[in-house]
């Protein structure tokens, strides 16, 4: 039901088209079953010495016309079946990109995006090629039935008797095409994956001399596509050739029965003869049938896959994710009160009541062991997951009454990794806000101490980056991530230090770029620097899920053992 009701969806924009389609294809049908008449009256003219120009005119203008028609037929259902393809992705589209950020973690990225791909090519016939067939195949399978029974019941009950029975065993190979196809498209998901993992990681992948273990993953995969992929195959031709054998069958049985009826008198020689011709006719409108159910068995596969995709939770915007309003431009306080979170109601509490408070503007330190829930603390004010328990406020608000794209919009974040998207310079800086100015963009080049890199690239801004921006340094990649966040004109920024050691240039760079941004707007750091510490207006320790204590670096190393070791032992050296 579920089936029908999504590829119903997906065809019911076009059914004009396919309408017209089918019409095409039934008077490409009616003229080429006007060409045998008209063959015969040329036959007749030859042999009476009348003259055939007009007839092979005729004749000629029934192939061209007929050829013409299915053309533009087939055209037409092509170039719809292409539609449909495109309007499927568009809304998968639609949809992953606007997942929960659980959701996508939980998923693997390969497989949701070989749905995308390759599920959605899957529909191309099915909406269509298989619509047509079905109603052409089945109007050509009524007429020649009606025609068979006006020339001998009997012999149409014997011929339906077999194809009834032939055709019950076609329909239990039908679900195992579905079954199969549904398999091979799995495994091509794991393709997807597979490749996912090795080229997300290839330069682990080359120093651990992986590449023969991971072609043999990838290849398990593909061998597992082929074999689903060959099981439909087979049950396909199964399918297909059970007509020939059930048109066979029946020819064997009429021309028992029908010969002891010609015998007995209850029919002529000439019926019969026409009986069996009619017969014959009816192999193609079959062999339509069953080609449109094999069609929409593997159809109902993809539709299945799409469909789980579609189903995923998405975030709640209300179609307005491009929102730039920010009101206003006053820094944003932040407070967590009594915060409870875990990823997964399968994983353990990450946060067991963590409560703090940041008054804007200034810097916030979060510093605590590996693992103790600070960049957790991110993401629930980004509202990439919600707390179970307690409250998460932004501006006195808590973040479940904002409107969604008006929270972030207020918010530049800033990731451990800093990732930069393949594309030029410019492309990276302007991702989170299209619309800002040359000179604003200027303007955070200096304060993000980029100008003298701009100025080194051969081609300025628009030098591409690369993929996964590999030719810029991490300090750089950290500064174009922070100009990014920067050029959105946040009320609050969060900025989740790299752990990585930065050269004395690059770590006085950030030190100061943070400092600057900090007179202004609120800035939360995830802290792994004495640097970084050093000039926090205020520090928040975190151990396990809790605050355990929060002050000043001064008083903290006075007051709390778990800080004085961190700083003793744990901070990246600073250079300040
Ligand atoms: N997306 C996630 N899904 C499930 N568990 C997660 C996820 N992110 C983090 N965790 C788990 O939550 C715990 C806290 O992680 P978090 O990243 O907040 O720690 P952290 O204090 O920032 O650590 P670090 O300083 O090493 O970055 C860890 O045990 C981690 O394994």
């Amino acid at each position: 039901m579920e089936t029908w009701r999504t590829l119903y969806r997906h065809f019911r924009p076009h059914r004009a088209v396919v309408a017209l389609g089918t019409l095409c294809s039934l008077i490409g049908a009616a003229t080429a079953l006007l060409q045998p008449l008209a063959a015969k009256t040329l036959v007749e003219r030859l042999d009476d010495n009348g003259s055939i120009a007009g007839v092979l005119l005729v004749l000629t203008a029934l192939v061209l016309l007929g050829t013409a028609i299915e053309a533009v037929g087939a055209y037409v259902l092509e170039r719809t079946a292409e539609s449909v393809v495109l309007a499927a992705r568009h809304t998968l589209v639609g949809r992953l990109l606007r997942l929960r950020v659980a959701e996508v973690e939980r998923s693997e990225p390969g497989d949701l995006m070989s749905r995308v791909t390759s599920d959605t090519t899957l529909l191309r016939a099915v909406t269509t090629q298989s619509v047509v067939s079905a109603i052409a195949g089945g109007l050509s399978f009524a007429a020649t039935i009606a025609m068979m029974a006006f020339l001998d019941p009997v012999l149409l009950l014997v011929t339906l008797g077999v194809i009834v029975l032939i055709g019950g065993a076609v329909a239990l190979v039908m679900p195992k095409i579905a079954q199969a196809t549904q398999r091979a498209q799995t495994a091509v998901g794991s393709i997807s994956t597979a490749l996912e993992r090795a080229f997300g990681a290839f330069r682990t992948l080359k120093a651990s001399g992986a590449e023969r273990r991971e072609i043999a993953a990838i290849d398990a995969a593909a061998r597992e596509a082929w074999r689903h992929g060959v099981r439909s195959a087979k049950w396909q031709a199964v399918a297909s050739t059970s007509v020939g054998l059930a048109v066979q069958v029946s020819f064997l049985a009429v021309l028992g029965i029908g010969g002891a009826r010609v015998a007995s008198g209850a029919t002529s020689v000439a019926t019969l003869v026409a009986f069996l011709l009619y017969l014959f006719y009816l192999i193609e409108p079959v062999s339509r049938l069953v080609e449109a159910a094999s069609q929409y068995q593997v159809g109902s596969a993809a539709i299945a896959r799409i469909v789980h995709a579609e189903r995923l939770a998405t975030e709640e915007t209300d179609g307005a994710e491009e929102e730039t309003e920010t009101d206003g431009d006053a820094p944003l306080s932040v407070a967590f009160e009594d915060v409870t979170f875990r990823y997964r109601p399968d994983l353990p509490y990450v946060h067991h009541g963590v409560a703090f408070d940041v008054p804007g503007p200034g810097v916030t330190a979060f510093v605590g062991p590996s693992g103790a829930g600070k960049t957790t603390v991110f993401g629930l004010i980004e509202r990439f997951y919600e707390a179970t328990d307690g409250r998460v406020l932004v501006g006195g608000t808590d973040v479940r009454e904002w409107p969604l794209p008006r929270l972030r919009a207020a918010i530049g974040y800033v990731e451990q990794d800093a990732p930069v998207l393949a594309g030029t310079l410019r492309e990276n800086l302007v991702f989170a806000a299209p619309d800002v100015s040359e000179a604003e963009i200027g303007g955070v080049l200096v304060r993000a101490k980029l100008d003298a890199l701009v100025e080194r690239l051969p081609d300025g801004l628009e030098t591409v980056v690369g993929h996964r921006g590999s030719k810029l340094s991490g300090g750089e990649r950290q500064r174009v991530a922070i100009a990014r966040a920067l050029l959105r004109k946040p009320r609050l920024l969060l900025l989740d230090e790299a752990t990585s050691q930065l050269d004395a240039v690059n770590e006085l760079a950030l030190r100061d770029v943070v400092t600057a941004v900090a007179r202004d707007i609120t800035v939360l750091v995830v802290a792994h620097r004495l640097s970084t510490v050093t000039l926090a207006d205020r520090i928040v320790v975190m151990d396990a899920g809790k605050v355990r204590a929060v002050g000043s670096h001064v008083e903290l190393v006075a007051s709390d053992p778990l800080y004085g070791e961190l700083a003793a032992t744990q901070f990246l050296a600073t250079s300040a």
